[in-house]
């Protein structure tokens, strides 16, 4: 697993766009050697402006948006169309906007598939298996670049502290009784996580340094998920100042004082 490297923005305005040109970028580089690329898509405040910043960039065009695997790190199980289902967030925000093939767009299914959300969570994990190629040695691909939201407590994806989905090896679990509503959830487990090529964490706001300072530590993912975000090829710790407060002096690379 890689190390993280920290990058502080100024405010959470230019997080989101900084974010958003390197997802471009990323994402155009990948396209150009391999043909086609994948991203993993967070819910959360930093995760939705981020997408409605590529949404506003007239650089978007430069992605081959057909060629795209969309995925999700985390889900609420709620019904399709819900204001609350973070694919709803990202639908509004960006993949309504750009020609994305719909067949390559997956999405973690609610309640009114008639699926419990074990069922969900199993469906979902038969989709990466089905996805992974045998480069990706292990049953789920290696995703280009997986996005990653952090709560206040640390939580990553729907991965709560102290949670038995942190202990769980399986792809993608359901999770009942999470802190945060709604209490029922689908998530990647942190293996699936750390099969990603790179992860990048993005956090804005006051009310995250103390989990963003524990995550960049030695703690342990039973009791701080984030800490266990570890992307194999790379992993970015991508801030606006004040989630980046409580970090060591030195540890943050300064973009855009
Ligand atoms: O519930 C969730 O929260 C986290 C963080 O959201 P934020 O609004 O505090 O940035 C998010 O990463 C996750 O995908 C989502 O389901």
């Amino acid at each position: 697993m890689s190390v993280p490297n920290v990058v502080v923005h100024r405010d959470g305005d230019v997080l989101a766009k900084a974010v958003a040109a390197r997802i471009i970028t990323r994402l155009v580089d990948v396209q150009s050697a391999k043909g086609s690329a994948s991203l993993v898509l967070t819910g959360g405040t930093v995760g939705h402006a981020t997408l409605a910043a590529i949404a506003a960039t007239p650089a978007r065009d430069a992605v081959d948006w057909h060629r795209l695997d969309i995925w999700w790190g985390d889900e609420r199980f709620l019904p399709a169309g819900d204001p609350e289902r973070n694919e709803t967030g990202a639908r509004k925000a960006l993949l309504d906007h750009v020609e994305l093939d719909p067949e390559r767009v997956h999405v973690m299914r609610g309640p009114d598939s008639g699926m419990s959300a074990e069922e969900s969570a199993e469906s979902y994990a038969a989709e990466l298996r089905k996805a992974a190629r045998p480069e990706d040695h292990g049953p789920v691909p290696n995703f280009d670049v997986m996005l990653l939201g952090i709560g206040p407590d640390a939580h990553v994806a729907s991965l709560f502290p102290g949670m038995p989905a942190l202990y769980d090896t399986r792809p993608v679990v359901a999770v009942h009784g999470a802190p945060k509503p709604p209490p029922t959830r689908i998530s990647l487990t942190l293996p699936t996580i750390q099969a990603s090529r790179e992860v990048w964490v993005v956090a804005a706001g006051e009310e995250k340094s103390g989990a963003v300072r524990l995550a960049l530590s030695d703690s342990g993912p039973v009791q701080v998920p984030a800490a266990g975000a570890r992307g194999r090829g790379r992993t970015l710790f991508l801030l606006d100042r004040t989630a980046a407060a409580k970090l060591p002096p030195g540890l943050g690379r300064i973009a855009s004082p």
